[in-house]
């Protein structure tokens, strides 16, 4: 099949003519849960929600379901308990297998399962086990009966590295007794650890008049508080399971134990937040977002999807010290441009403070948008991911393209300023969108600049399988030469000075973009 789909892909999928991505890391062993837990259909809780939890923390999760329920955002309608020889074969279809690291247990609803789970874990032994004694769920419903708790303690505690009880688990493994503060939450640490858990976390998601989320973590010697601020959400089902879940993640990644608890505490704190005011379901309980750091690729807010190499044709790349010269504010200068015709704008400040920097992108993200014109950062990929900016544009001694894909993900924009074929190509191979390719002209707002002239763009168009767009002491006098040189992919002109050195940016854009219109349609006719 013919690639002709190459240019605005961001290089995942042209298999033909691009370097493999994972060449040399062909062996490498990913880190790996498997999860023993129940089905949730609401998918806040259980096997959804360990799925969700060890995919943001970059793990594998394989998946033994001991149980099926009906549940949603106001309860548990029904459960259906597999029977335990089938929870047998699932766990050693699993661990006959794979590499498995961490063993994270969840709803285990019948003593069956656990006795099961026990002769599976000594057949097939792992690097930890982390199990969290779920009885009963946060609407109160019996997920497992008060006959698992022998099983707890007798077989699953003594092999376990961590086991994670809320307040009212807590209670009931230790026979009832009320747990109310903090100090209460440490003696009930302190008698489950003598049942045989190397450590023991009791959760206080649950505790009465607590301003605060306090977890307790002993590990047999030192008690540790671990504290943040309590969020106001009715979206905390599941919490647990994707508590524990983290901290298994955390321990196949190789994480020293407490390590890994602060790492899930962080995780479940960052997504709470994130997720405190979404609506799912009616009920008193919604689930939460746990995948939050996937949000810009999925909410790209107001900007149209995807990148249109035709947003290169005016490209308007901004300069503090030329608005400073003339006392224009970024804003006003951005606004300005756009009013004129720029299609894409790149702010491009040199000495300006971050915070200021921050500031002045999310005011201009602001009229971006606003008008549907891509803002991309030039080289500060922090403040792109702050802002979210609709992309970056490096050089090539800033971060390398395909980092800079990693950390923005499959969605931004990514250009790349290349002066030869090969550094196009590598662009391409890498995951960018686009290059900018100059100076075409000398320029005084870059020193020690080459500059290629049209020659030099002319060649790396001819190379290049991305959108080109020319940049170096450009202006109304010389853009048409340059459109002119007669290659198909090169989209447009990059400015700084021809528009944001002058008294009217409006004008000096406005001006420029009829030369560069003019120059398109006279290529039109020549191509008819
Ligand atoms: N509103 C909140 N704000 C911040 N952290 C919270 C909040 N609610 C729970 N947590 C934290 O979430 C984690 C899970 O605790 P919780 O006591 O809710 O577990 P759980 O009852 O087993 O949850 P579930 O049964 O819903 O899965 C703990 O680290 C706890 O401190
Ligand atoms: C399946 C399942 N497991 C665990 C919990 C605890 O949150 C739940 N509500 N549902
Ligand atoms: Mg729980």
């Amino acid at each position: 099949m013919a690639s002709a789909h190459i240019l605005s892909t961001s290089g995942l999928f042209n298999k033909e003519d691009r370097a493999p991505m994972t060449s040399d890391h062909s062996k490498m062993k990913i880190p790996h849960v498997l999860t023993v837990a129940g089905s949730d259909s609401g998918a806040g809780a259980g096997i959804q929600a360990d799925i969700k939890a060890c995919a943001a923390r970059g793990v594998y999760c394989s998946t033994v379901i001991t149980a099926v329920t009906a549940q949603n955002t106001v309860g548990v309608q029904g459960v259906n308990v597999v029977p335990e020889d089938f929870v047998g074969e699932q766990l050693k279809s699993v661990l006959s297998d794979m590499q498995v690291d961490v063993v994270k247990t969840g709803m285990l609803p019948s003593i069956g399962i656990v006795n099961v789970l026990n002769q599976s874990l000594r057949e097939f032994p792992v690097q930890a086990l982390v199990v969290d004694p779920v009885m009963v769920s946060t609407s109160g419903d019996v997920l497992a009966g008060p006959s698992i708790l022998a099983g707890f303690r007798e077989d699953l505690f003594p092999m376990a590295d961590i086991i994670t009880p809320n307040l009212k688990e807590a209670s009931a493994l230790l026979g009832g007794q009320q747990l109310e503060t903090v100090s209460d939450m440490c003696s009930a640490a302190k008698l489950l650890h003598d049942m045989g858990p190397r450590n023991v976390l009791v959760k206080g998601g649950d505790l009465p008049d607590s301003l605060d989320a306090v977890d307790i973590f002993f590990d047999g010697q030192d008690f540790y508080k671990l504290r943040s601020s309590r969020i106001k959400t009715r979206n905390t089902h599941g919490t647990g399971c994707s508590l524990a879940s983290c901290i298994a993640a955390e321990l196949a990644k190789g994480s020293p134990m407490l390590q890994a608890v602060k790492v899930a505490k962080r995780h479940v704190d960052t997504a709470l937040d994130y997720s405190k005011d979404i609506v799912i379901g009616n009920g008193a309980q919604g689930p939460f977002d746990l995948l939050f750091r996937l949000k810009s690729y999925a909410q790209n807010s107001g900007r149209q999807v995807g990148f249109n190499q035709n947003d290169l044709f005016l490209y308007a790349v901004t300069d503090s010290r030329m608005n400073k010269k003339w006392g224009h504010s970024i804003t006003d200068a951005v606004g300005a441009a756009i009013e004129g015709g720029a299609t894409i704008v790149q702010l491009r400040e040199k000495d300006v403070e971050t915070q200021d920097f921050l500031e002045a992108a999310k005011a201009c993200l602001k009229i971006c948008r606003s008008h549907g014109i891509p803002l991309l950062i030039n080289d500060r990929i922090d403040v792109a991911i702050a802002c979210d900016a609709d992309g970056v544009h490096v050089g090539q001694s800033d971060m390398p393209a395909r980092v800079a894909r990693t950390l923005l993900g499959p969605e931004k924009i990514i250009g790349v300023s290349c002066k030869t074929p090969e550094q196009a190509n590598q662009a391409w191979i890498d995951g960018a969108d686009y290059i900018g390719c100059g100076g075409v002209y000398p320029t005084n707002t870059k020193e020690n600049n080459l500059t290629v002239g049209l020659d030099g763009l002319k060649a790396v168009c001819v190379a290049s399988k991305l959108p080109v767009v020319a940049i170096g002491g450009i202006g109304a006098s010389n853009a048409c030469s340059v459109m002119q040189i007669g290659v198909p992919n090169l989209k447009g002109v990059a400015v700084v000075s021809a528009l944001f050195d002058r008294e009217s940016v409006l004008t000096a854009t406005r001006e420029l973009h009829a030369v560069l219109k003019e120059a398109a349609s006279m290529s039109m006719e020549r191509t008819h």
